[in-house]
């Protein structure tokens, strides 16, 4: 905007001079035009392209960060669309800058690391604990919410809100028995299945998270059936604001798109709100104090703590949100792999009949008597991490020095956990899926902790920002595997098609199919 006033203050003052007749005036637009050009070829020619050379042309730094110039004005917009992890860890490879790598997204200066040791540096370092804003979060409201507040008094207070009172192990274990409900009805879905049928699995699985958050986040259970037109508005809901945070938007990197609204985020998201605020309004109003879910201790708050109206949707929206399609997308990739490798199926059965037996349900504490079955998750962990960028990114709040390069203020940072959990110096065979290498003492990786101490494999990201949610994550996901295991077997209804596509989270691109049997005797009368 201050460029477009300076400009006219230039056009206004050379009209008052008496030499400027019409050719001249265009003559001199041509001229701004080409300055305007010659500059950002400059720009664009520095290490990283045009967002770096902005930032740097008038200083000389001796020591740039490798990457790719991409394109004059747009960068490398174009490693952001489709499978962007594995884009980036290809061109990391070619320019040798897997340790730390610079590109421009517009005018967004991003460095990305491929790296345990720089992504360890990154994630835990406080200067990184702040996020970049994208336009959609903000029009959602998000920036309200844990995931995308600014580092400060109120982001600190909503992650001590939430660790207390919705992640800590006291309330993960509260909500043990709606997990278990919650798992018999997804069995029931599934045993409507007969051995020829086809079974989608996602879409019980869906049904189910959603279904799971609704009950820890707002105390209310739903009939696990698709037809409940509470159930099926809000999937609709949280399917819609899934794909508008999921996009990428030109705006947020081409500051003058926005005024375009090109890919209609703006309007979609205008129109998403009100019926959000509505669907989350309607429950506070029926909730009744039953003295245990996340709204309650919300609208228990006082004092510094007390949260508005508005910033209670936000937060409650987020979670819902957050837990419902992470756990989705985890399970699904588990039971691919568990179809795609029958030995290994049958390896997990044999455990959960040694501790469980053929007679009765399977209980959490059955779980934690598991050793291969754990090993297994963290191996689907590693091949499919559910946020191969670690979901989102990082902002530079002041500047700082990552792995010996000068990182500006301003920077987003990237860790490309994809790509260190496939390569071949940090993992033996990285593409093999062998869950054993979880178990063999000699590497002693029997401990190997998933939260976030470990870049190996860190799906949850790390340091202050690391995910909330992540005990209660993985305690839902080896809860219903186990339970689905122990109940059926999965076998292929045609060939298992890992592909994958990445929106929030890295999904797989093909819903998969399956067919099922059930491993329990049938039942006499
Ligand atoms: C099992 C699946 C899950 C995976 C793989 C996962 C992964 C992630 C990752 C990679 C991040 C970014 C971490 C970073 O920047 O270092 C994150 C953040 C977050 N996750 Fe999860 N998550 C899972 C489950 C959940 C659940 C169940 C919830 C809540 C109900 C949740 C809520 C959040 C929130 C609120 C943040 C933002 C934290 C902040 O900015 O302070 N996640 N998650």
């Amino acid at each position: 905007m201050t460029t477009n006033i300076e400009s006219l203050w230039i056009f206004a003052l050379a009209s008052k001079c008496k030499s400027f007749t019409s050719i001249n005036s265009i003559f001199f637009a041509i001229f701004l035009i080409l300055i305007w050009l010659v500059m950002n070829m400059i720009y664009w020619a520095h290490p990283g392209g045009p967002a770096w050379g902005k930032h740097t042309w008038k200083k000389i730094v001796s020591n740039p960060i490798p990457g790719p110039k991409g394109f004059p004005i747009i960068g490398s917009m174009n490693l952001m669309t489709g499978l962007a992890h594995h884009k980036i860890a290809n061109i990391a490879k070619t320019l040798k800058a897997s340790r730390l790598m610079c590109f421009s997204l517009g005018e967004t200066r991003v460095i990305v690391t491929c790296n345990p040791e720089v992504a360890k540096e990154i994630l835990n370092s406080s200067v990184f604990a702040d996020r970049p804003i994208k336009e959609s979060a903000y029009r959602l409201m998000f920036n309200r919410a844990i995931g995308f507040a600014s580092y400060g008094v109120y982001w600190r207070t909503l992650r001590k809100i939430s660790s207390n009172h919705l992640f800590s192990p006291k309330q993960i274990k509260i909500y043990e028995k709606p997990r278990f409900q919650i798992a018999k009805q997804l069995i029931s879905m599934f045993e409507k299945n007969s051995p020829n049928d086809i079974l989608r699995v996602r879409d019980g699985l869906k049904l189910a998270s959603l279904n799971n958050m609704m009950c820890c986040v707002f105390g209310k259970s739903y009939d696990f059936d698709c037809c409940n037109l509470e159930t099926k508005e809000l999937m609709k809901l949280v399917d819609e604001g899934y794909e508008l945070l999921g996009m990428l938007n030109w705006s947020d990197h081409i500051s003058w798109l926005g005024e375009f609204d090109l890919q209609r985020i703006k309007q979609r998201c205008s129109e998403l709100v009100p019926k959000v605020n509505k669907f989350v309004k309607k429950i506070l109003d029926e909730h009744v104090n039953q003295s245990g879910d996340f709204v309650d201790v919300l609208l228990s708050l006082h004092g510094s703590e007390r949260l508005s109206e508005n910033d209670m949707i936000a937060v409650l929206w987020e979670m819902i949100f957050r837990g419902t399609d992470t756990v989705t997308v985890l399970v699904e990739w588990i039971i691919a792999r568990m179809t795609l490798h029958p030995d290994i199926q049958s390896k997990v059965q044999v455990e959960i009949d040694k501790i469980v037996g053929q007679s009765r349900t399977m209980t959490e504490s059955d779980v934690s008597e598991m050793i291969y079955l754990p090993a297994v998750v963290k191996e689907v962990l590693r091949l499919h991490p559910p946020g191969p960028l670690l979901s989102w990114a990082r902002l530079a709040i002041t500047d700082t020095t990552i792995d010996g390069y000068q990182v500006p203020a301003g920077t987003t940072a990237m860790v490309n956990m994809w790509a260190i959990t496939r390569d071949a110096d940090v993992w033996a065979d990285p593409l093999m899926f062998k869950p054993e290498r979880f178990l063999n003492e000699a590497h002693s990786d029997m401990d190997f902790s998933v939260l976030g101490s470990d870049m190996r494999l860190a799906p949850f990201g790390s340091g202050r920002r690391s995910c909330p949610g992540k005990t209660l994550g993985l305690t839902t996901v080896t809860y219903w595997v186990a339970t689905l295991l122990h109940e059926f077997e999965f076998g292929p209804s045609s060939n298992v098609d890992l592909s994958e596509v990445l929106k929030l989270s890295c999904e797989m691109a093909h819903p998969l199919k399956v067919k099922i049997r059930s491993r329990r005797a049938p039942k006499t009368s």
